[in-house]
């Protein structure tokens, strides 16, 4: 069976900010898999939105976290992925509502957009919440009708 992982990308806008993530990670001992990209390099962000994004919805007790200069990019291409509820998040309340509430499974973060220190506040509050479930429910399905309706 497939190990259930946190899924972790980046462009160059990213980088940086990646590695301090997967610092807070390892000191959690939370298992998490890099899919690059591996330096500050110019890349382009789809290939590592598409790789996480994929990931996450096949495995679909997965999450993921992608970063890019701003998190924007990141978020347009993996929420284009059956199951994917990617949030762009700039606070730490949003790290905490979009778990409790959209049920989050990648989060997305701007590498210039957002300071280490409150990238990790976001990061602990996204980790640490769970779906509320109940009138939030109705969202999600009707996210869900939206998803198996696309043409
Ligand atoms: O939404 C896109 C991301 O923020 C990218 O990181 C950004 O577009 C990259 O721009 P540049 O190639 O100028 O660093």
């Amino acid at each position: 069976m497939q190990k259930e992982l946190i899924y972790i990308g980046s462009d160059h806008g990213g980088y940086l900010l990646k590695q301090a993530i997967k610092d807070c990670l390892d000191h959690k001992g939370i298992p998490y898999k890099d899919v690059g990209s591996n330096s500050a390099e110019i890349v382009r962000y789809p290939t590592y939105a598409e790789a996480v994004a994929v990931a996450v919805s096949e495995h679909r007790a997965s999450k993921g976290i992608l970063i890019c200069s701003t998190g924007i990019g990141m978020s347009i291409v993996a929420n284009r992925f059956k199951g994917v509820r990617a949030s762009l998040c700039t606070d730490s309340y949003m790290g905490r509502i979009t778990r409790a509430h959209n049920d989050s499974n990648i989060l997305c973060l701007g590498g210039k957009i957002t300071g280490e220190l409150e990238a990790l506040d976001i990061l602990e509050n996204w980790l640490s919440t769970e779906f509320e479930g109940g009138r939030h429910s109705i969202s999600l399905g009707m996210i869900e009708a939206l998803d198996n309706d696309r043409i």
